[in-house]
């Protein structure tokens, strides 16, 4: 027979619920980040070491909780995982809303002995938390993204290791850009704010760095590139994926829609790049980085910052502090009411982008 800790989930028997004992269930929702598996470890390894509770993995985001898709985590199941990129749970954009709701969610949490629930997430995974919590169920969230979109934390572990996968992509597209004295587009994520771009184009000495916060025209970015190359450049524009020309109303979107009916983003850097060709004369190049941002080892920094995350929302769990999310304030892992955390996304400040495009061309 194999030993419990050797089986998968789906093949272990049911977890049967110790009287006395708490049981916390953890899911993680919407686009995985890197560092989701270093919150995971970190709230077991300690719920388990420290505080003798049990945990409850929940597959695929809110999808595996109202599907009851349930499994024991146990200490095998997160040996050695915080290098790992991804999210040893799985995910899904499911709406818990579209599939019973509260209902559904407190008659799977009640049969599965879960007392508490942990959801790690975006905007909309939090969303989702705050409206089954104020509806009584017992709730705490872990804020994550890449985009670093979230008000209410000054960080979202992910966000290290996207800028820094961004800027050795483009340290990269620099060399093949100087040998041909080509201008180099490179387009990162970033739906609604562009700190992805900011960071890494601010890092590897892009000429042009383009946001979704701000709309800026065809010939004002033909103007800097065209001032870059007569300098002896080879043109880097780092570009957000939900940027907008002045001349467009809506994202560039050529992909469909998402799960969740928004579009799918991706190739406006490939729209850019022969608008700027025909004006300038000037030979470019798009490449978009997409999902290899996403993916892989996180950086030291998102480790650290998932795992003192993790800690955090067992603590709130211990309290019953329901409602609440962990977020880094500073140097400080605080509590923050959902409500609070939810109010608006965080874009980057107009003093922010003007101090890096007054350097631009
Ligand atoms: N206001 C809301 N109420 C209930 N459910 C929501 C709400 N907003 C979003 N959701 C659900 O939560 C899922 C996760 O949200 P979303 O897809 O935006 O990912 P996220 O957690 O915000 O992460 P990402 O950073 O990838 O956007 C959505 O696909 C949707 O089904
Ligand atoms: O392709 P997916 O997984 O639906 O997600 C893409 C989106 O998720 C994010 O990475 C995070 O919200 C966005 O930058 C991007 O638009
Ligand atoms: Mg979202």
């Amino acid at each position: 027979m194999p030993e419990l800790s050797e089986l998968t989930g789906s093949e272990r028997a049911p977890y049967v619920h110790q009287d006395g004992s708490m049981a916390i269930g953890i899911l993680t929702s919407g686009g995985d980040a890197p560092g989701l598996n270093a919150v995971i470890r970190a709230i077991v390894f300690s719920g388990i070491q420290t505080h003798g509770l049990e945990f409850l993995g929940i597959r695929n985001g809110w999808k595996g909780l109202v599907d009851q898709d349930v499994f024991e985590l146990v200490r095998h199941d997160i040996m050695g995982i915080s290098k790992q990129g991804g999210t040893i749970l799985g995910t899904s954009r499911t709406n818990p809303f579209e599939h019973g709701g509260a209902e559904r969610v407190r008659e799977v949490m009640e049969s599965t002995g879960m007392d508490a629930l942990i959801a790690i997430g975006g905007e909309g995974t939090l969303a989702a938390a705050n409206r089954l919590s104020d509806l009584g169920l017992p709730i705490v969230g872990v804020p994550k993204t890449v985009d670093n979109d979230l008000d209410a934390t000054d960080y979202t572990f992910g966000f290290d290791t996207a800028v820094q996968i961004a800027t050795e992509a483009m340290d990269r597209l620099r060399t093949t850009g100087d040998s041909h004295q080509r201008c180099m587009v490179a387009e990162v994520m970033g739906r609604h704010v562009g700190w992805i771009a900011l960071h890494s184009g601010v890092a590897a000495g892009a000429h042009v760095i383009l946001i979704p916060e701000k709309k800026t025209s065809i010939d004002q970015i033909c103007d800097w590139v065209t001032k870059a190359h007569g300098r002896g450049r080879a043109p880097l524009v780092a570009v957000a994926e939900g940027f907008l020309l002045d001349s467009m109303t809506d994202v560039h979107n050529e992909r469909g829609l998402d799960a969740f009916g928004r579009p799918r983003l991706g190739g406006i850097g490939e729209m850019l790049a022969p608008m700027i060709e025909d004006r300038t004369g000037i030979e470019t190049r798009a490449t978009t980085l997409g999902h290899i941002q996403r993916g892989g080892t996180p950086t030291a920094f998102d480790r650290v910052l998932a795992t003192r995350l993790g800690w955090g929302a067992l603590q709130m769990v211990r309290e019953r502090k329901w409602g609440f999310m962990v977020a880094l304030k500073g140097t400080e892992i605080v509590d923050v009411p959902f409500a609070e955390a939810l109010g608006s996304l965080k874009t980057v400040p107009d003093a922010r982008y003007d101090e890096v495009s007054a350097l631009f061309g």
